[in-house]
């Protein structure tokens, strides 16, 4: 196969940022996709429905000129989150699911939920007004091993959380365990995005020879029997399953630094990366209903009508792009892939 054309996919989990790195990032994930799920993680955080809708404006000034994209918000939930909120996030048509990170899980987490109980009155209202949950998915217990983290989120969170609200539609962002495709798929009303990074590495990448920061994202990449499970999962057709890229730029001395910021950077050529990984498992013909179809059906939108189309050309993914600060280092620097968009 030479080309392929595909529906215009959506990215349901990015990370944007605001002011001049906004304006960096954002042309290169509206090059090829049609829609977004932009994470609220700001410093501060978009908290109500009215800091979605400032960050929303600032997203729309940054579109390139003549080009069509549409940012769908989401808001950061915390202790002091209010039902009447989520009242209003739902009234408001823009603002698609509310994103919980449990406090110091991640980059920008500080605001953070400290006990997810405390947040039983709001998960009654997103059930009840059908908000959908997306979830950052790792404790953060200390005395927890990184590996472990997501796998124990399930266990001691997600299972109790399920149980409470079985009708609440949730998303299980960025997975990384195969615990988490055996949840996902033994459960209702819950789905997954995959990201490229957990579909192309195993944990082995960030060591390859000395560290490698530009490999670290949280959750942590994990053993190649884990990869090999999102992969299976990823090129199931599984409607559960979607594409969420979870690019997450950071300049380029904060991540090669004594203590490095979690993120990699992937909607430079996020389409490209994750045909390399579809193509790896002879499942290209796979990668439209993954990118373009399941997500749209999961958040009850319209599926795009436009298309886009990847070549087999080989091409050097970049050394680093333009970025305030000190540049941004794309994921998978310096290597050589099969898929360009057109
Ligand atoms: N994935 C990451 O490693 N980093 C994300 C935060 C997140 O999605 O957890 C970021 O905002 O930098
Ligand atoms: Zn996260
Ligand atoms: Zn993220």
């Amino acid at each position: 196969m030479q080309n392929l054309t595909l529906t215009r996919p959506d990215d349901w989990h990015l990370h944007l940022r605001d002011g001049e790195a906004l304006k960096a990032v954002l042309p290169h994930t509206v090059r090829q996709f049609a829609r977004a799920i932009i994470m609220p993680n700001l410093k501060p955080p978009v908290r109500s429905v009215a800091d979605a809708a400032a960050y929303r404006g600032r997203i729309m000034a940054a579109i390139p000129a003549g080009k069509q994209f549409e940012p769908l918000m989401t808001l950061y939930l915390t202790d002091n989150t209010s039902p009447e909120e989520i009242i209003a996030a739902k009234a408001s048509q823009f603002v698609k699911a509310v994103k919980y990170y449990p406090a110091g899980a991640t980059t920008n987490s500080d605001f953070g939920v400290t006990d997810i109980r405390k947040c039983d009155r709001v998960f009654e209202m997103m059930e009840q007004v059908d908000i959908p949950l997306l979830l950052h998915g790792e404790v953060t217990d200390r005395d927890v091993d990184i590996f472990d983290r997501e796998k124990v989120f399930i266990e001691k969170h997600l299972i109790p959380l399920k149980e409470r609200f079985p009708n609440l539609r949730v998303v299980l962002e960025h997975i990384t365990t195969a615990d988490a495709v055996q949840f996902v798929l033994a459960t209702n009303n819950i789905a997954a995005t995959i990201t490229p990074q957990h579909l192309l590495f195993s944990r082995n990448v960030i060591f390859q020879g000395g560290i490698r920061p530009h490999f670290y994202c949280l959750p942590i990449l994990k053993r190649e029997e884990h990869r090999l499970a999102l992969l299976q999962a990823a090129t199931s057709g599984n409607p559960k399953f979607f594409l969420g890229t979870d690019s997450a730029p950071h300049p380029r001395n904060s991540k090669e630094s004594s203590c490095g910021c979690a993120g990699c950077y992937s909607a430079l050529h996020a389409m490209e990366l994750y045909a390399e990984a579809f193509e790896s498992a002879n499942s290209l013909d796979k990668l439209e209903a993954f990118a373009s179809f399941y997500g749209a059906d999961f958040y009850q939108l319209p599926r795009n009508s436009e298309q886009i189309a990847l070549t087999k050309t080989t091409w050097r993914i970049p050394d680093e792009v333009p970025f305030p600060e000190s540049g941004l280092v794309p994921l998978w620097a310096g290597q050589e892939i099969r898929w360009q968009m057109v």
